[in-house]
């Protein structure tokens, strides 16, 4: 049984959590589909394992070339990509052109997008009236860290109603799901219980419909210490364990 966005929808209705991961490659998201994970992310946020700092200078090219490894290893899960950074604020054309080009070469199922009322609402309107399913994102959005930075977001009573009223917004566009990034957990239990389409949280605690986290923070991979994941496995620590030890059998000509 594949994924689909209905069925993370009636999930929502009868309660049963949604578990997301990103991927990057075919390696991981084959893993990770094999061990049961409903909804795989090729996020903009693989600037990490790719070497940037942030993820504005992840290019659409990047993003194209990353999804359709990840689509190769799935079989089940519903794959989203993220379109990155001015590959979809200048114009609806240009959402359109770049959303098209993420369905049409890499078989992905559905895109998401950061930002909300007003300006991404008519965007993300246009897209699902074409035929492209769209996940929202707000809250925290990375691709503003320059303005925002990278602190939680609605803490106040004015921030925390124009953020459940942006959820709403995308909501009325016709989202099918939307991320909810590092915001406090009661203001992401109003917005679950106001919206019919299920809310996925990274930082934003315990009462969405599912949560989302950075498979590299998850794995132990990321160099820094993640902001909202729990460090599951420390694979740096074994990569570099295995690394050393092949070095010193090759150098005392224990191996091969
Ligand atoms: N590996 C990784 N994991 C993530 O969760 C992640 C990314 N990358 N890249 C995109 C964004 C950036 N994220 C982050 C990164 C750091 C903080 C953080 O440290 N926040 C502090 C404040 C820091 C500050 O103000 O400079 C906090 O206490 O909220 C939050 C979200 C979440 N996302
Ligand atoms: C953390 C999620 C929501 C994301 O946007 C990403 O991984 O890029
Ligand atoms: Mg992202």
């Amino acid at each position: 049984m594949v994924v689909t966005t209905q069925q993370l929808i009636q999930w929502k209705q009868q309660g049963r959590s949604i578990v997301a991961l990103t991927a990057w490659d075919y390696a991981i998201a084959q893993l990770l589909d094999a061990a049961g994970v409903d909804l795989i992310l090729v996020g903009d946020s693989m600037a990490v394992v790719l070497g940037y700092e942030t993820t504005l200078p992840i290019t659409l090219e990047e993003m194209l070339y990353h999804a359709k490894s990840v689509r190769r290893g799935v079989k089940r899960a519903l794959v989203v990509v993220d379109l990155p950074f001015l590959t979809y604020q200048e114009s609806i054309q240009q959402a359109m052109h770049s959303a098209g080009l993420v369905l049409k070469e890499t078989g992905a199922q559905a895109v998401k997008l950061e930002g909300g009322y007003p300006a991404m609402v008519e965007t993300i309107a246009r897209l699902v009236q074409a035929g492209i399913p769209v996940m929202g994102h707000v809250g925290l959005t990375p691709q503003s860290v320059h303005q925002l930075g990278l602190r939680q977001q609605g803490k106040t009573q004015e921030t925390a109603e124009r953020i459940l009223n942006e959820a709403i917004a995308l909501e009325q566009a016709g989202v099918f799901a939307i991320v909810l990034e590092h915001i406090p957990a009661e203001l992401a239990l109003r917005i679950t219980q106001k919206l019919s389409i299920p809310t996925i949280g990274i930082g934003a605690g315990i009462h969405c419909n599912g949560q989302v986290l950075v498979t590299s923070d998850v794995l132990g991979l990321s160099e820094k210490h993640p902001p909202f994941a729990k460090v599951y496995t420390n694979l740096r620590e074994t990569i570099t364990k295995a690394v050393q030890d092949y070095a010193l059998e090759v150098r005392e000509q224990k191996f091969p």
